[in-house]
C-alpha cells in the first residue's frame, strides 16, 4: 500500500469531531476502500480545552488553521469552521497555495466565492470537493456530477434546510403559531447562531446556487436566487392548504428557461401525497430531472455529526483514490454567467382572502383576478370566524407571478377585505 493520505481538520466542532470519530471507527474499512491508509496529522480549533469526546492526543494541535492549512505533513486540508469569508476562505486558498487538495462542507463560502476558488484550485491543478455542503448526508454532489453527468438536466428542486421543514411539518402536526415552533426550534438546537440564515431562506439559497452551478454548467451565482424565508406563514395557511390537499415546504427551484435561469428558494405549495410533500421533520430531499434519467429522488438527513461527517468521508476518500473532478463538473474557465430569468415560470396559486361578510364581496374580488388575467380554479368559503369577515380560499389555474402582483396589490383597493391577502405559490412536482 502507498504512503497514508495525510489530512489536517480545521474545525472541531458537529462535523469536524464526526470525521474525526469515522477516521478512528473505520481505520481498516477506509484504507481498503481508499487504497492507502488515511491519517489525521494535525488540528485546529479556537479552544484547545474545550471537551469534544473524542481522543484526540495523537494529533499535532495548531492554534491557528493557517498553520494546519500550510503544514509539510498534510496532503488534504479539511476545512470545517464555516463562515463565508474570513479565516476560511483565507486557510483554503492557503491550502490551495501550499498545494493541498481541499475538503469542505462550506455551503455559505461556495455559494458566495464558489467560482473564484475553483478558478484558483483548477490553475494550481488541486481539487475542492464539497459533498457535504449541500444537503448534509445526502450525496447530491456525487449524483449530480458523476451519475448524471449524461444527461441535460432541466429541473433541480428541493427542501434543503432540515430546520424549516420541522418548523412547518411542526406547526401542522401541533397545531402551533410559527412564533411558538421557532421558539422550540432553538431549544432544540437546530437553529443556526443567526437563526435568520435560516428561516429567512438563506442556507438553503446557498445550497440551491451550489446544484444550479452543477446542473445547468453555469458560474454559481447566489445573488441571483430570489429569496424568500418562512416567516409569513401561518398556522392558518398551513390548515387551508392541508384541506386543499397541499402541504407548505420552503421549496428551492432551478430551472434554465428560455427567458433565463430561474432560481428561487421560497414557501411553496406542493401536494401533500408527492414525495416533497410526505418529508417530514428535519430530513431534507432533493429532487433531479434530467432528459435521460427522468426524475430521481433523493432524500436523507441534511444535517448533524454523523451524515454530514459521511459526506465528507466520501469526500476524502475520492481524494485517496485519486479521482479528480473539476470543482464545478466542468472546468471553472469554461463556466458562463447565467442571464437571471426576470421571473418565475407561470404556475398556480394559492390565495387567502378575509373578507367582510356583505353583498357583492366576492364579486369584488372575481373581477380583480379577471382584470389581472386570472383563471379561477377553485374557490372555497369557510364557515364565519366573526360576525363580519369570513375566510375565502382561491386557487387559480396557471398565471404569471406578474399578474399575481398586480391582484395583491388591487385586492385591498375593493374595499372588502379585512386583512392582507395571502398569496403563495403551487408548485408542480
Ligand atoms: N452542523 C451540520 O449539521 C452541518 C454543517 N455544515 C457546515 O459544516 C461547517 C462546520 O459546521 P459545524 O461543525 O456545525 O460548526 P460548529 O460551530 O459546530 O464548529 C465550528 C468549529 O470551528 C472552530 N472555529 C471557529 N472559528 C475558528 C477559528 N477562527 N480558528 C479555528 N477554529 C475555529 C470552532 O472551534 P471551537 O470548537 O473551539 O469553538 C469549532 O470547532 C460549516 O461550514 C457548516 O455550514 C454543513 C452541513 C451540515
Ligand atoms: N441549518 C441547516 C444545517 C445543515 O446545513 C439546516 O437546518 O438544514
Amino acid at each position: 500500500m502507498s504512503s497514508p493520505l495525510r489530512l489536517g481538520i480545521a474545525g472541531l466542532g458537529t462535523v469536524g469531531i464526526g470525521v474525526v470519530k469515522i477516521v478512528q471507527k473505520h481505520v481498516d474499512l477506509l484504507a481498503r476502500r481508499s487504497g492507502r491508509d488515511l491519517a489525521i496529522t494535525a488540528i485546529s480549533a479556537r479552544d484547545r480545552m474545550k471537551n469534544r469526546d473524542a481522543d484526540l492526543s495523537s494529533y499535532r494541535w495548531e492554534a491557528d488553521p493557517m498553520a494546519v492549512a500550510t503544514a509539510d505533513d498534510v496532503d488534504v486540508y479539511v476545512e470545517l469552521i464555516g463562515g463565508d469569508d474570513g479565516i476560511a476562505r483565507d486557510s483554503i486558498e492557503a491550502a490551495l497555495r501550499a498545494g493541498k487538495d481541499v475538503v469542505t462542507a462550506n455551503k455559505a463560502l461556495l455559494a458566495m466565492h464558489g467560482q473564484a476558488l475553483a478558478e484558483l484550485a483548477e490553475s494550481l491543478g488541486r481539487v475542492i470537493r464539497f459533498e457535504a455542503a449541500v444537503a448534509g448526508g445526502i450525496p447530491v454532489i456525487k449524483t449530480m456530477t458523476e451519475s448524471l453527468a449524461g444527461n441535460d438536466v432541466t429541473r433541480v428542486m428541493g427542501v434543503m434546510n432540515g430546520t424549516c421543514n420541522y418548523i412547518l411539518t411542526r406547526m401542522e402536526s401541533a397545531g402551533l403559531p410559527y412564533e411558538a415552533v421557532f421558539e422550540e426550534a432553538r431549544q432544540l438546537g437546530y437553529l443556526e447562531a443567526d437563526p435568520t440564515l435560516d428561516v429567512g431562506g438563506i442556507d438553503a439559497g446557498h445550497k440551491l446556487a451550489i446544484l444550479s452551478a452543477i446542473a445547468f454548467g453555469t458560474r454559481v451565482d447566489f445573488g441571483a436566487v430570489e429569496i424568500e424565508g418562512i416567516e409569513r406563514v401561518s398556522i392558518d395557511d398551513i390548515r387551508r392548504a392541508a384541506d386543499l390537499g397541499y402541504r407548505i415546504k420552503l421549496l428551492g427551484v432551478a430551472q434554465m428557461t428560455a427567458r433565463g435561469l430561474e432560481q428561487r428558494m421560497s414557501p411553496c405549495l406542493v401536494p401533500a401525497d408527492s414525495p416533497l410533500g410526505q418529508l417530514s421533520g428535519g430530513t431534507n430531499m432533493v429532487v433531479v430531472e434530467g432528459d435521460s434519467v427522468g426524475q430521481i429522488v433523493l432524500r436523507g438527513a441534511g444535517a448533524g455529526e454523523g451524515p454530514t461527517a459521511s459526506a465528507v468521508m466520501s469526500d476524502i476518500v475520492e481524494i485517496a483514490r485519486e479521482v479528480r473532478l473539476p470543482v464545478f463538473g466542468q472546468p471553472a474557465a469554461q463556466l458562463t454567467l447565467a442571464q437571471p430569468a426576470r421571473t418565475a415560470v407561470p404556475a398556480a396559486y394559492y390565495m387567502r382572502l378575509e373578507l367582510q361578510d356583505k353583498p357583492g364581496a366576492l364579486a369584488k374580488v372575481a373581477t380583480v383576478l379577471g382584470d389581472a388575467g386570472i383563471s379561477i380554479d377553485r374557490m372555497r368559503q369557510y364557515g364565519h370566524h366573526s360576525d363580519s369577515s369570513v375566510p375565502v380560499l382561491v386557487v387559480t389555474h396557471k398565471t404569471t407571478p406578474d399578474a399575481i402582483d398586480y391582484a395583491i396589490e388591487a385586492l385591498p383597493r375593493t374595499g372588502v377585505l379585512v386583512s392582507a391577502p395571502v398569496e403563495l405559490r403551487i408548485e408542480e412536482v
